[in-house]
């Protein structure tokens, strides 16, 4: 094994695993591995924790940039901020909501389901219960194991949904919280498959159409300081911040050396916490097996701007509507109340998927301004043309993310690879939020992961060192 490099110090450091990127993944690994009694040093490519969560105060405006929202089937995410002593707060969903449908038309509702033509619902709920069936019957664990895997993952979303029926109105109503709500792709880009266990990972398709449920809660102090708060607890030095992993030198029968810009790390085993997309981005010596090269390809990130507004008020509460907004066919497809704890000024968050989000980016920034505040404002009213904070995360410019919110299989490669994206290779373990089951995509699934992979290593290690086997999380 080769162990210096023009990157990273000239002498080693030594731990029993390094974990790669300081998500919530790979913080959730080392806080699980050093609970066990091993050594653990952590190596991040950006110059701050948490990686897709970030919290940050723009122009006076505290932001939630990444990820923020916990629903309540997100134990593992739940439990941890109860273990932590960290709050919630309840997303604002007073008053009625707005629909504006596939003429632009504006309609106010109030309840679970858009207030579409009769027919239209009906088809939406007959869709919502095949989806709850197939969700319930495939689950999240496993989808690529189910008799129907193939079936539905060689067959577009958009294919799909065309064969449940002639509707247009109730396929796009359905579409939006698979394609442009979570997946931020086309529906023609992912399978039937794909989306089945996006509904899956969430409990139900059901639970992801109900933005009461899905949207439900918010971290007081923001979700990147989950992360913050992770890392703070490791043993001092655990965590190198600007620190990128450029390539691992690997054992199959044990053992790595990992090299950084800034240090060399020895160690009997490796996480790689980083979204699978960027798993190309470090050299593997030997290179990684056919199988892994092959499966990484297929992988790749969705695309969506996450808009914050911030007002000297929340007027539209004023008028009485929540801010919650729907238009399957508008620029912004989704816009909530995001409004900070104690907070007097008024936050609207919007979000732009796929295509529409490449139509936005190619126009000049004001123009991109100005057409993503008329789309707000023909939800909520003129006020919305002027945001005293505005602000657009942009996650595909990340050099260290690359899109957003997170990578999936393109068509026909989860029912191919599915089953290897979880399997170590000798001393290489995978975790993120992309590779998880429950929590699927999200940050609940992220901790999910990462405290998996760690508790592999801690079997795996303690067959060599009995003392090791027993795993807490105090
Ligand atoms: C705009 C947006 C909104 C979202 N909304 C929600 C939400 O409301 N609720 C929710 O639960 N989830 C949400 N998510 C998803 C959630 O943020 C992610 O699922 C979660 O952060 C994934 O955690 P992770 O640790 O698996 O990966 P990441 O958070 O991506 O962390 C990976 C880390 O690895 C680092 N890294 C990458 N390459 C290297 C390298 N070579 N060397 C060293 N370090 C490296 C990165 O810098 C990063 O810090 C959202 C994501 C985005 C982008």
């Amino acid at each position: 094994m080769q162990t210096t490099r023009s990157v990273g110090s000239a002498e080693a450091l030594e731990a029993d695993v390094v974990v790669v990127g300081a998500g919530p993944a790979g913080l959730m690994a080392a806080r699980t591995l050093q609970a066990a009694g091993q050594s653990v040093i952590v190596l991040e490519a950006r110059d701050r924790v948490g990686g897709r969560t970030w919290s940050k105060e723009i122009d006076g405006a505290f932001l939630e940039i990444g990820g923020q929202w916990v629903s309540p089937d997100q134990t593992e995410l739940l439990g941890l901020l109860e273990e932590l002593g960290m709050g919630t707060f309840s997303r604002y969903r007073e008053g009625a909501n707005i629909y504006l449908d596939r003429e632009g038309e504006r309609h106010e509702y109030t309840g679970d389901m858009f207030p579409a033509h009769e027919r239209t619902v009906a088809e939406m709920e007959r869709i919502i219960g095949i989806l709850d069936e197939l969700a319930a019957s495939i689950g999240p664990a496993e989808p690529w194991a189910h008799p129907k895997a193939r079936e539905l993952d060689t067959v577009t979303f958009n294919e799909w949904l065309r064969e449940q029926t002639e509707d247009a109105a109730a396929r796009e109503n359905i579409a939006i919280f698979l394609a442009g709500g979570m997946l931020t792709k086309p529906d023609h880009a992912f399978s039937a498959l794909q989306a089945v266990l996006m509904a899956a990972s969430a409990g139900s398709f059901s639970n992801l159409v109900d933005e009461d449920f899905i949207l439900d809660r918010r971290v007081i102090g923001g979700m990147q300081s989950v992360s913050e708060t992770i890392a703070s607890r490791l043993h001092e030095g655990s965590v190198h911040l600007e620190t990128p992993v450029r390539t691992i030198s690997w054992n199959d029968d044990g053992g790595a050396t990992v090299f950084s810009d800034r240090v060399t790390v020895r160690a009997q085993q490796v996480i790689l916490a980083v979204p699978p997309n960027l798993y190309s981005r470090i050299s593997f010596e030997p290179a990684l097996p056919r199988l892994q090269h092959q499966m990484h390809q297929h992988q790749s990130m969705g695309l969506v701007i996450k808009v914050h507004a911030v007002y000297a008020t929340p007027f539209w509460r004023d008028k009485g509507l929540s801010g919650t907004g729907f238009g399957p066919n508008e620029i912004c497809q989704e816009v909530y109340d995001n409004t900070n704890h104690e907070d007097t000024r008024g936050t609207l968050v919007a979000f732009i998927s796929d295509e529409k989000a490449d139509e936005m980016f190619a126009l000049p920034e004001q123009d991109r301004r100005e057409a993503i505040v008329r789309s707000l404002a023909a939800y909520l009213g003129e006020e919305a043309l002027t945001p005293e904070v505005y602000y657009e995360s942009d996650f595909g410019s990340e050099e260290w993310t690359r899109g957003a919110y997170a990578a999936s299989f393109d068509l026909g490669g989860l029912s191919r690879y599915g089953a290897h994206q979880r399997r170590a290779v000798g001393p290489l373990h995978w975790a993120c939020s992309d590779l998880a089951a429950e929590g699927y995509q999200h940050v609940d699934g992220a901790l999910r992961q990462g405290r998996r992979a760690a508790q592999d290593i801690v079997h795996r290690l303690a067959e060599h060192t009995p003392d090791h086997m027993e795993v807490n999380h105090g």
